[in-house]
């Protein structure tokens, strides 16, 4: 179910969003999505996002992309990398923008009823020195920040506390925030131990939860209200434009939304294209960049991530300015089916056999689904004998739940159909183009343009994978 009824029992689209309440995902899926009109949902992690979307338990899903001072959420990058293709049917389908103003949380009137546990180390002796002269001494006051050589102008936080934190011994955060709050926390907090958690307003949770009152967390003032915590500092982010990128998700066939508004389609467009190349070949990173120039496509970000399956090759994210037509038409289609020769699909490579006998062997699965082994779909270099087919081998057996029906599937331990698929670069080896999902109906090129069978539309978004999503930029 991805409705809910509202008041008057009207089905409401479900949001999902990193949670719980409180959170700066919160606060750009509220942007994003009214809550009068849909049910916002909270979930535990930018996993159960996507997950929750793949299952259509949810319309929309919403997750943190890039911060402006601290970069990349590496989480959302891995999981649009999707190496372990959980989620190769998630696009992502509209961006919205939050302004991020840390503060750092407490129990209230932490001075005077929280409970002072031992503690060991410099929290214990800024808290004797602070009961002892009632003010936090310098730098705790100040601000100051003592040169080092390696950071001979160390940068000084824009806030102040407005609490003592002497007590303060442990802090709990979402990695991303650490790094947007540097002076502050290495100029107030310095060596305090952190935790990471799931989200901030976690972090507020954790801190509202502890007794003692010696936590604090790096949340939103919006958690603490929420949560009942008192705010010993504001503005504790490095830089004031601190802003943070959001993403809507949606299933690459699920509906299509409003995202964008009325008139987005004469508003500016943005796509994800994630793509790896082929690491021992000198030059096939700069020739796949050289595509998008080709079509005077303008880049607006560059992101990789390791590949999870060798050392130091890695799949890049490249966003652009543009939108994918309907069709084969326009200057990104263009690109993308330039791109293709270039590049490999995210997918990890695997052991392969030189075809024999117009024929491929796996050594390995690639990618197991339950009841199912050897899904793949390869590309073969162009001057090979066999260079129009890629061949599937399947072995499936009866009655999965979710995959093509019992008629498209075989006991028998191989099936094969192929597809040309012309690759233009010779020096291109083997190319694995897709394995996620096997037949054993015979296919052959036509099918591609059938939209009606099941096969067609799935190889044709197994074909388009490299695409992560296409939406309307404000
Ligand atoms: O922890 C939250 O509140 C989030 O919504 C996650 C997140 C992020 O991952 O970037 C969002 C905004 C801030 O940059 C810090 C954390």
């Amino acid at each position: 179910m991805s409705e809910e009824s509202g008041e008057l029992g009207a089905k409401k689209p479900v949001v999902t969003f990193l949670g719980p309440v409180a959170s700066y995902t919160h606060q750009a899926t509220l942007d994003a999505f009214p809550d009068s009109t849909h049910t916002l949902t909270p979930v535990t992690t930018i996993d159960d996002v996507f997950a929750s979307v793949h299952a259509g338990t949810a319309t929309r899903g919403v997750v943190p992309f890039e911060n402006s001072s601290n970069g990349s959420v590496v989480f959302t990058l891995d999981l649009f990398a999707d190496t372990q293709r959980k989620y190769p049917d998630i696009v992502v389908c509209a961006e919205s923008y939050v302004a991020v103003q840390h503060c750092l949380l407490g129990r209230p009137h932490l001075n005077q009823h929280a409970t002072t546990p031992s503690a060991p180390g410099k929290a214990a002796d800024r808290r004797t020195t602070a009961a002892r002269t009632g003010v936090i001494e310098s730098p705790l006051s100040s601000g100051a920040v003592t040169p080092t050589t390696s950071t001979p102008h160390p940068q000084k936080p824009s806030a102040r506390p407005l609490a003592d934190l002497a007590r303060i011994t442990k802090l709990y955060s979402h990695p991303q925030a650490w790094g947007q709050c540097n002076a502050f926390l290495n100029t107030y907090l310095k060596g305090v131990e952190r935790q990471d958690v799931s989200s901030t307003s976690r972090a507020a949770q954790l801190v509202a939860d502890d007794e003692s009152g010696t936590s604090a967390a790096v949340s939103s003032a919006f958690a603490a209200e929420v949560c009942g915590l008192e705010v010993l500092a504001r503005g504790i982010e490095d830089r004031a434009d601190n802003t943070t990128r959001f993403f809507v998700i949606r299933r690459r066939e699920g509906e299509e939304g409003q995202e964008g508004g009325a008139h987005a389609a004469e508003r500016e467009w943005k796509t994800l294209v994630c793509f790896t190349v082929d690491h021992a070949n000198p030059g096939s990173l700069a020739h796949s960049l050289a595509v998008f120039e080709k079509y005077g496509l303008n880049l607006t970000s560059i992101n990789t991530r390791p590949s999870g399956v060798e050392n130091w090759n890695y799949i890049f994210f490249v966003e652009l300015r543009g939108k994918r037509e309907e069709g084969t038409e326009g200057p990104v289609n263009g690109a993308l089916g330039e791109l293709d020769a270039h590049t490999r699909t995210t997918l990890p490579p695997q052991p392969l056999q030189l075809p024999q006998n117009n024929q491929i062997r796996i050594q390995k699965p690639i990618h197991t689904l339950p009841h199912t082994r050897l899904l793949v779909l390869i590309q073969l270099p162009a001057l090979h004998p066999a260079s129009r087919d890629a061949l599937l081998e399947a072995d499936v057996r009866q009655g999965m739940d979710g995959y093509p029906s019992q008629k498209h599937i075989s006991t028998a331990r191989t099936s094969i159909y192929a597809i040309p698929m012309p690759t233009q670069r010779a020096d291109l080896q083997l190319c694995i183009r897709a394995f996620w999902l096997s037949f054993t109906t015979n296919c052959c090129s036509s099918c591609l343009s059938r939209s009606d069978s099941l096969e067609t539309s799935t190889l044709a978004s197994a074909l388009d994978m490299s695409m992560v999503g296409g939406w309307n930029c404000a």
